[in-house]
């Protein structure tokens, strides 16, 4: 069975914990205490990283910040689409407010870098990943979140970003609002996704 563990083996654990992680969106108070924060951020900044460029950044967004967070997410709405309503601008500025905590990731590639910038957008996306099991590990909810008005002046101008950087979205962090789903996560078919590959073709794969 997918996410069983075996024994009382560490090494079990940690894939008992990658194969159970799921996503979680209802979250609430209280966000990770700054204890919790700074084992995300150090997760985070453990990914692998080609030249060690630490190619990404973060912004907490909590508290007041989300109310600031929220208006520039909106102010991005706005400016790519002239056309939506206040009640659509509300609701994209409410993505602020659905979890205590908000880690923005910020794609931050060194251009005077020899690793191809796809590379270093590639090792800051790991550090999404990174965060989300590792909240896990701490019994916190976490969901990656994007919108699809994630850049605007307000927004760059409020994350401080650079002209080369890029929001990658953020994760929310809190506590789960309700019990976890002990659903078992779909068996995906491997055969779909992956192929083996011989000296002479390549072949789904199969056990
Ligand atoms: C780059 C990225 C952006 C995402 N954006 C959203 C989003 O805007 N809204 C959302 O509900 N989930 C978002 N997700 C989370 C996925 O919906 C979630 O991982 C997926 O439903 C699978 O659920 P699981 O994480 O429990 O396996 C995003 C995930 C990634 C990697």
């Amino acid at each position: 069975m997918i996410g069983t563990r075996d024994s009382n083996d560490p090494k079990d654990l940690v894939r008992h914990i990658i194969l159970t992680r799921r996503s979680v969106s209802a979250l609430t108070e209280p966000g990770p205490s700054p204890e919790q924060l700074t084992t995300l951020l150090r997760a985070a900044v453990s990914v692998p990283d080609h030249g060690q460029l630490r190619p990404y950044r973060f912004v907490v967004v909590r508290g007041n910040g989300r109310d600031r967070f929220g208006d520039a997410l909106a102010a991005a709405a706005a400016e790519q689409r002239s056309d939506l309503s206040p009640a659509v601008l509300e609701k994209v500025k409410r993505k602020a407010f659905v979890a205590p905590t908000l880690i923005a990731l910020i794609a931050s590639p060194r251009a005077s870098a020899n690793i191809p910038e796809w590379e270093q957008v590639a090792a800051a996306s790991c550090t999404g990943y990174a965060i989300l099991l590792t909240a896990h590990t701490l019994g916190l909810g976490a969901i990656w979140k994007t919108s699809p008005y994630s850049d605007g002046a307000d927004l760059r101008s409020l994350l401080a970003m650079a002209p080369n950087e890029r929001l990658l979205g953020w994760v929310n962090v809190g506590r789960p609002a309700r019990p976890l789903d002990s659903e078992e996560r779909p068996d995906i078919d491997l055969k779909a996704v992956a192929a083996v590959l011989d000296e002479k073709t390549i072949l789904p794969f199969e056990l």
